[in-house]
C-alpha cells in the first residue's frame, strides 16, 4: 500500500498525520508512505526527524481582504498542484490524506483530480478553510467533533477522532521522566503554549517562576523554539528554583505527557485529543488569534465537563496561573476528579478508526 500524507504548518496538522502513518505501518508493514509539506513550515524538521521521505511545494493562505497578494497566493496554488502532480505520477500512491493546513490544498485537489482516492482529516470543531475548500473533491472527511459534520456534505463524513490520542496511549511515562531528568516521586505540571509556543503563557511563567521555590511539586516549562534565546535572557534576573526544567521544544512528548499530572496549556485541537485519551487534567488558556475564536470552543467542552479550568487570555498573569496550578496540584480529590472527567472524553481508538476510512475509500476504487 502506498499513502501520500500532507499536513502543515503547525503540530496540530502534522502530529496526527505521523500517527496515523504509525498506524499504517502497524497494520501493513510494507507500506510506503511520502510526506508532502512546505519548506517553511514546522513540518520540514519534524518529519524529517521521523525519517519519512519528504517533498515540498511552496504555498501561502488567502488573505481575507481583497489584496495583490491573493493573486500570488493563487499562482503558487495553481504551480502547487502541477508539482503535487508530478510527485504523485512518480509516487503512484493508492490513497492520499490530508491533515490541514495550508499546505493540503493543492495536494489533496491535485489527487483527487488524478481521480486518486482522497481523505481529509478535520480535527476542530470549527473546520479550517483549505478542508472547507477540498470536502467537495474528496471521498471522506473525517472528524473529530460531532459540531463539524455540519460543515461538509453529510454522506462523506465520518466521526473518527484524532489519531493521535491513540499514539499517546501505552506510553512509557517513567521513560519520558527520566528524558527530563524529573524527580520520580513529585508530582509534575507541564506547561507549554501548543507547537508554536505561546508570548502570554510565557510572560506568566516569568512573573510566577520565582514563587516555585517551595512548592512540593515540580514543573516542566517549554517555551516554544522561537522565544527560547529571549525567555532565556529575562530569566537571568531570576531566582529559578531547582525542580523547574525549562526546555525550547519537547519531541518526545507522548512520553513526557504519559508522564506528567497535569497540563496547562493553549487550547489546540490536537493537544486536547492527547490530554483526554490520558485523562490528564487541564488548565487552557485558549489563543484568542485563531479563527472564530475556535480555541475557546474547544476548551469550553473540556471545562464544562469539569475536566479542565479554562483561563482567558485577558484574565492570565503569574499570580493566577499559580494559584490555579496550586488549586489542582495540593488537592488530589480535585486532581483526581478531573483526571476521571478528562478520561470520559477521549477517543482512544481514534487511529483505527481513521486507518479504517483510508482503507474502504482506497478498495472501493
Ligand atoms: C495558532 C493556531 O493556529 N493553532 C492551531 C494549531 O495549534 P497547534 O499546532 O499549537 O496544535 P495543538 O495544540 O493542537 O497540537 C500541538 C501538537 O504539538 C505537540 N507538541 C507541542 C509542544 C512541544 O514542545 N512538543 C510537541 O510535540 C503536541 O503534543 C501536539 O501534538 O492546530 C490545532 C489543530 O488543528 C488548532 O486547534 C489550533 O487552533
Amino acid at each position: 500500500m502506498k499513502v501520500v500524507v500532507s499536513g502543515g504548518g503547525t503540530g496540530g496538522h502534522i502530529y496526527p498525520a505521523l500517527a496515523l502513518i504509525n498506524e499504517l505501518k502497524k497494520n501493513n508493514p510494507d507500506v510506503e508512505c511520502l510526506y508532502i509539506g512546505t519548506e517553511n513550515g514546522l513540518e520540514k524538521g519534524i518529519v524529517k526527524r521521523a525519517g519519512i521521505p519528504f517533498k515540498s511545494i511552496e504555498i501561502t493562505g488567502f488573505k481575507r481582504k481583497l489584496s495583490v497578494d491573493n493573486v500570488k497566493t493563487i499562482a503558487r496554488f495553481l504551480k502547487g498542484v502541477n508539482l503535487s502532480k508530478k510527485y504523485m505520477k512518480e509516487f503512484r500512491p493508492d490513497v492520499v490524506i490530508g491533515t490541514g493546513g495550508y499546505v493540503c490544498g493543492p495536494v489533496v485537489y491535485a489527487a483527487a483530480k488524478l481521480k486518486i482516492p482522497t481523505v481529509i482529516h478535520e480535527q476542530n470543531s470549527l473546520p479550517g478553510i483549505t478542508n472547507k475548500f477540498l470536502a467537495r473533491y474528496v471521498d471522506k472527511v473525517a472528524i473529530c467533533f460531532d459540531d463539524a459534520k455540519k460543515f461538509f456534505p453529510a454522506h462523506k463524513v465520518v466521526l473518527t477522532g484524532n489519531p493521535r490520542a491513540s499514539e499517546v496511549l501505552g506510553q512509557d511515562g517513567l521513560k519520558g521522566r527520566n528524558s527530563l531528568g524529573l524527580d520520580m516521586n513529585k508530582k509534575t505540571v507541564l506547561i507549554f503554549g501548543g507547537s508554536r509556543g505561546a508570548k502570554a503563557i510565557n510572560q506568566s511563567v516569568l512573573q510566577m517562576i520565582t514563587n516555585l521555590q517551595d512548592k512540593p511539586y515540580q514543573v516542566v516549562y517549554v517555551t516554544g523554539e522561537v522565544h527560547y534565546d529571549k525567555v532565556m535572557e529575562e530569566m537571568k534576573t531570576k531566582n529559578i528554583a531547582s525542580q523547574v526544567i525549562i526546555k525550547p521544544f519537547i519531541h518526545n512528548m507522548p512520553e513526557v505527557l504519559a508522564g506528567v499530572d497535569l497540563i496547562v496549556s493553549r487550547a489546540g485541537a490536537t493537544s486536547l485529543a492527547e490530554i483526554t485519551a490520558l485523562g490528564l487534567p487541564s488548565i487552557l488558556i485558549p489563543s484568542p488569534y485563531v479563527t472564530a475564536n475556535h480555541q475557546e470552543k474547544n476548551a469550553q467542552a473540556i471545562a464544562d465537563h469539569h475536566a479542565a479550568i479554562l483561563i482567558r487570555e485577558q484574565e492570565l498573569n503569574g499570580q493566577v496561573l499559580l494559584s490555579k496550578i496550586d488549586e489542582v496540584l495540593l488537592n488530589d480529590d480535585k486532581l483526581n476528579e478531573m483526571k476521571t472527567a478528562s478520561k470520559k472524553l477521549g477517543i482512544p481508538d481514534a487511529a483505527t478508526r481513521l486507518y479504517r476510512v483510508l482503507t474502504s475509500v482506497k478498495n472501493k476504487k
